[in-house]
């Protein structure tokens, strides 16, 4: 029996001798290990707080007392010793345990997060809502180092600082976000205050004051006698003493007995504290220490080597994000005012070898969106060409930037959104399902939405030489095959995209017209809509003179579908146009390529031939591609056709294996074919 088994809450774990809480440590941590490297998932960051998990949980009263986590994928030790160890093998699989916190999964989950940088003003928001109801239990906000490169942290400490709210921030310091950690912040959080850094800076600083002419030589008496408080002075506590929160640390995060005891003490008080811990992340396993941006968000792996499963396979298709990054570095080689912009994620945005070869082009402003749109429109103003790699997700997070700043005077800049559409793991915070719709109401804005890897870095070429905002659009994940990055052709790209057209990719076996002598007998059985009586309906359809024309294009028609699809849905549509011809459905296939503006033109042509219409994106329905072509088609009076949409229909989109939720939430090829079907059968009455 492992002592983790015998903990369901924190209660069980209080019953745990001190001495016993480092053996816990190592099963949690050997747990942890050992369902990452089947599910994947944040390793790095879960076994860097094991330690500090513990102590919050041994010293204070969860979920009485509220723990809020920042990003919250650091918390599997927390999900662990709050009753989801049995359930633990789950992690991040469809309708199983989710890989951030989330308050459906627990009463300890204090809030649902994901997206970075909102612990510190969820925690107030609760420490304040607990005084209004005069609930007097404790309320403790962890946020990395990282987390703290986001505005939104300061906006928190601000308000916290200023307020005598009872709230416990505690800092964990690692010193990287996903890759090391960037900014002026991170030099000072993590500035080591070596004695003869420390005896120069006091130096300089003593005689600096004894200049000051009246009040400076008394400063200097008070600060040569209270040495503690001149190291206060300069150690990263000045920071957050400025917000008024009570600094305590930095201490050592995996020192447990320390930890507890100081978290004893910050227990007692009443007013915001900020206890700054120190931590590795990766923290005992060695591969993942030694490796931490590798092992921050990780497939399935080899515990023995550290190796990840694919590793040593040579992939030959490469991802969306690899193309993206190999096309636009190519790009920049001949174009000098090419930038790059990424929010602490060039790897993920697949930034690193541009990074590596335009060191002074390339720009990680941390985990700020907002900042980096501003900033990438700044330079756009003095001619620069930014591209801004930003998942779809994170993007959410700078509408008003990309309103505001970017598209009112049209600047040049191009919004690199990977992880579009069903991210799979990573869940609900992390899909990228909302930008067609908060994009394309925004004037002067164009997207662009490719249908493979090919025509990714086709629509980049393209995105280059417009001028003015333009997004393109990709999934997570490998592309279909249709280049490989190594082949040097790829980007000599001979159907250069034009803007706002699109591209038919599967024309409708034209079947022989009926003679207008000929009679047609259907026996249609369908379903009535209003009792379940099974009717059957005999249809004679006569082509008698022209105006029985679209009844007998209807006939005809009945079996000729228009699908519109966008972006990797396309694929979908490929292999739904197979599926439908062994049905005798003559399907036509459009790659839309744009969200905006859409080829009105193809799109009302094809209409008037083609009524039954099926548009296909994954995207939420509401504010979709799909209504940018219901809005075009009531828009010029195409009141003759009938449409169904293929997209999410307006919920969130839980956790698992992209395939399942695709399949789960109907934005797949069988979703496309029932479509289809309901249409031409709808007809056929
Ligand atoms: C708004 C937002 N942007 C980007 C991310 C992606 N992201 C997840 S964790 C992370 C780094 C967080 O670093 P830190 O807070 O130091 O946590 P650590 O992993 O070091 O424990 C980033 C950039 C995010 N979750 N939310
Ligand atoms: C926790 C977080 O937000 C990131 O680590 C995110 O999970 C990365 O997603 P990808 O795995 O798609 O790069
Ligand atoms: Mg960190």
């Amino acid at each position: 029996m492992t002592l983790l088994s015998t903990i369901k809450n924190g209660i069980d774990l209080k019953k745990i001798p001190r001495e016993q809480l480092p053996a816990l440590a190592r099963e949690i941590r050997e747990r942890i290990i050992a369902v990452v490297s089947k599910r994947g998932g944040h390793l790095a960051s879960s076994l860097g707080v094991v330690e500090l998990t513990l102590a919050i949980h041994y010293v204070f009263d969860i979920p009485g007392d509220s723990l809020v986590w920042d990003v919250g994928h650091q918390a599997y030790a927390h999900k662990l010793l709050t009753g989801r160890d049995a359930h633990f093998d789950t992690l991040r699989t469809y309708k199983g345990i989710s890989g951030f916190t989330k308050r459906s999964e627990s009463p300890c989950d204090a809030f649902t997060v994901g997206h970075s940088s909102t612990s510190i003003s969820a925690g107030l928001g609760i420490a304040v809502g607990k005084k209004l109801k005069k609930n007097r239990s404790k309320v403790i906000s962890v946020i990395g180092d990282g987390s703290m490169t986001a505005g939104l942290a300061y906006e928190g400490l601000n308000q916290a600082g200023d307020s005598d709210s009872d709230l416990i921030v505690i800092l964990n310091d690692n010193d990287m976000s996903i890759s090391p950690n960037v900014g002026a912040l991170s030099s000072f959080l993590s500035r080591t205050l070596s004695a003869n850094y420390l005896q120069n800076m006091k130096k300089d600083f003593g005689s600096f004051l004894k200049k000051l002419p009246g009040i400076g030589y008394d400063i200097y008496q008070f600060a040569k006698k209270s040495e503690n408080s001149f190291k206060t002075f300069v150690t990263p506590g000045m920071l957050f003493e400025a917000f008024d929160f009570d600094y305590f640390g930095p201490i050592n995060g995996h020192r447990l007995n320390h930890l507890i005891d100081i978290m004893e003490n910050i227990k007692m008080l009443e007013e915001p504290v900020l206890l700054h811990v120190t931590t590795t992340k990766g923290k005992g396993y060695s591969p993942a220490e030694k490796n931490p941006v590798y092992f921050h968000g990780v497939g399935a792996f080899d515990v023995t080597t550290g190796n990840g499963n694919s590793s040593g396979k040579k992939n030959p298709v490469p991802t969306y994000t690899e193309i993206f990054g190999k096309t636009i570095t190519k790009l920049a080689e001949k174009n000098e005012h090419i930038v790059a912009v990424t929010a602490a994620m060039p790897e993920g945005t697949g930034l690193i070898g541009f990074s590596k070869k335009f060191p002074d082009r390339f720009f990680d402003v941390g985990i700020a969106e907002q900042h980096a749109v501003t900033f990438a429109a700044g330079m756009a103003s003095q001619g620069m060409k930014p591209v801004v790699a930003i998942y779809s997700t994170f993007m959410q997070r700078a509408y008003d930037q990309i309103l505001h700043d970017v598209c009112i005077d049209s600047h040049h800049v191009v919004f690199a959104l990977d992880r579009g559409g069903i991210v799979g793991e990573d869940g609900p915070t992390h899909h990228g399902l909302f930008d067609f719709a908060f994009l394309r109401n925004i004037p002067n804005m164009t997207i662009m939405a490719p249908k493979d890897e090919q025509e990714l870095a086709a629509m980049l070429v393209a995105a280059i030489q417009h001028n003015g905002p333009i997004a393109v659009r990709y999934p997570r994940g490998k592309g279909v095959g249709a280049v490989s990055p190594d082949s040097p052709d790829y980007l000599l790209i001979d159907n250069p995209i034009k803007i706002g057209k699109a591209e038919i990719i599967h024309k409708r076996s034209t079947t022989t017209r009926k003679t207008n002598a000929e009679i047609v007998t259907q026996k249609v059985t369908a379903p009535r809509k209003t009792d379940t009586e099974i009717v059957s309906q005999e249809v004679t359809s006569l082509e008698k003179t022209s105006d029985n024309k679209l009844f007998s294009n209807a006939a005809e028609t009945g079996k000729n579908i228009l699908i519109i699809a966008a972006g990797r849905t396309v694929q979908e549509g490929i292999k739904a146009v197979e599926e439908l011809e062994k049905m005798g459905i003559s399907p036509t296939l459009v790659n839309a390529r744009f969200i905006k503006p859409l080829d009105a033109e193809l799109i009302l042509e094809l209409a008037k031939e083609i009524p039954l219409i099926i548009t296909v994106e994954e995207h939420v329905l509401d504010g979709g591609f799909g209504s940018a072509v219901l809005e075009l088609l009531a828009d010029n009076d195409a009141t003759g056709c009938r449409v169904k949409r293929i997209g999410v229909k307006n919920r969130f989109v839980e956790h698992g294996s992209q395939d399942i939720l695709r399949s789960e939430y109907e934005v797949d090829a069988r979703a496309i074919v029932r479509a289809a079907k309901q249409l031409t059968e709808q007809i056929a009455l």
